[in-house]
């Protein structure tokens, strides 16, 4: 293994194989740190956390620990992935869980990169865009759990971390990567946030920081690193692997984000079979998995189970039962859900939700993730198993016939 990656949530990660798999690499998804070791042809594996909301010590204490695993792998450089929407709060988790990976692997320099510009993610002075929008009028201000309501990611990072953050602006970016290589050396600040807008520029940093242990960043700040490691001859000349997956198909959607609500209704408008589940009904246990399942294993097609709702019905339902009780019990249906429907001979299931994808991994009991060929920009088709292929999306990405398409990916 070359590349040891950490990602703070579970399509997070998938997002980050898919970024590395265009770019020719290997790469193997687990779903927490693994027990045994990898086999022995993995190029990049992903530790795969539920980190990003943790209670610090927590989330600091897990990466800690994937980072020795992916040392013992015989990784030489590593990259913390979050989000490409940087969030977090202002007590963290992503400063204090760079903080320890930096002092744990001795790095003296670490660039902090979101931008993803497939999805409209780019950074420009320091500050992080969505689509046109800065990050705290992006939508991302409303979170519930990690409202962003500063842009500037080097005051949202200063807030997080001690020591001061610096900063190499686009303009350094665009003279190449011996410019930004001599930018980074001269920083007084050991954080660095980088601009980026395009594609390219995340090429020229991927050079740049090829000889830097640790990089920070989303999905998009790994695009240059497996030429890194083809050009001194490491990768395999074969690239990845992908062998797709006939037989039944179904979908589970526990999402409430933007996207995933009109690719819900888009699954609707053309006519396929949908079950919508009724979270009130499944935290009082009138609703349970196995009818889910059963419904799901007589109808022909791709059939849908979402408990996806817009913003004031899922406010509504908190209000009523709690939070966190509301996410355990849902996340806890869908995982059922997973198990049933895989034992009752599904081979394809597509998860909209990073929460829902990481309840439905864990239902499934699938430590390893083959990542294969890209679906939409941040979503991989997946191999689960002999059988088994899988789709796990975040909740703002994918277009509007995301849950067809998938289907037909997984196929092919
Ligand atoms: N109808 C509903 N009412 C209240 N809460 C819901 C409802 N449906 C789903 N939820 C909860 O909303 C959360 C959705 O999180 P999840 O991470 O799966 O999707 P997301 O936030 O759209 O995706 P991502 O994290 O990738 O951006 C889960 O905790 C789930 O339990
Ligand atoms: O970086 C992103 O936007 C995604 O991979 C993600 O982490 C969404 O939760």
């Amino acid at each position: 293994m070359l590349l040891g990656c950490i990602g703070d949530d579970f399509t997070g990660s998938s997002d980050l194989g898919n970024t590395l798999v265009k770019a020719g690499m290997r790469v193997v998804q687990y779903s927490g740190t693994p027990a045994g070791p990898a086999a022995p042809d993995v190029e990049a594996g992903i530790v795969a956390l539920k980190s990003r909301t943790m209670p610090v010590a927590e989330a600091v204490r897990l990466s800690l620990e994937a980072l020795d695993w992916l040392r013992a792998q015989g990784c030489r450089q590593f990259l913390f992935k979050y989000c490409s929407t940087f969030d977090s709060t202002p007590q963290g988790n992503i400063g204090p869980v760079a903080e320890a990976l930096a002092d744990a692997l001795d790095a003296d320099r670490v660039i902090f990169c979101p931008a993803f510009p497939a999805t409209g993610r780019t950074i420009y002075q320091g500050h992080l865009f969505v689509g046109d929008r800065l990050l705290n009028e992006s939508g991302m201000q409303n979170h519930p759990l990690t409202p962003m309501t500063d842009p500037d990611l080097r005051r949202w990072l200063g807030l997080q971390t001690k020591g001061g953050v610096g900063h190499i602006p686009a303009a350094t970016v665009w003279q190449g990567a011996d410019t930004v290589r001599a930018a980074l050396a001269a920083q007084d600040h050991r954080f660095v946030v980088t601009d980026a807008v395009r594609d390219e520029d995340l090429a020229v940093l991927g050079q740049a920081v090829a000889d830097q242990v640790l990089l920070t960043g989303g999905s998009g700040i790994a695009l240059g690193l497996p030429g890194n490691f083809r050009a001194q001859g490491l990768l395999s000349t074969e690239g990845p692997r992908w062998r797709g997956q006939a037989g039944p198909v179904a979908a589970l959607s526990g999402s409430c984000s933007r996207a995933t609500r009109s690719q819900v209704d888009r699954h609707i408008a053309d006519g396929n079979p949908v079950l919508e589940i009724d979270p009130d009904a499944v935290l009082a246990g009138r609703t349970d998995a196995r009818d889910a399942a059963d419904w799901v294993l007589s109808r022909q097609g791709l059939p849908l189970v979402y408990s996806s709702a817009d913003p004031d019905a899922v406010r509504a339902v908190q209000a009523r039962h709690g939070t966190e009780a509301v996410a355990h019990k849902l996340d806890a249906f869908f995982a059922e859900c997973a198990r049933l429907l895989v034992a009752g001979g599904v081979t394809r299931l597509i998860t909209a939700g990073g929460e829902t994808s990481g309840a439905v991994v864990e239902g499934l009991s699938v430590e390893a993730l083959e990542i294969g060929p890209e679906i939409d920009p941040g979503v991989p088709a997946i191999r689960a198993g002999e059988n088994l292929v899988l789709a796990l999306k975040s909740g703002n990405f994918g277009a509007e016939d995301f849950f067809a398409k998938a289907a037909e990916r997984l196929a092919g």
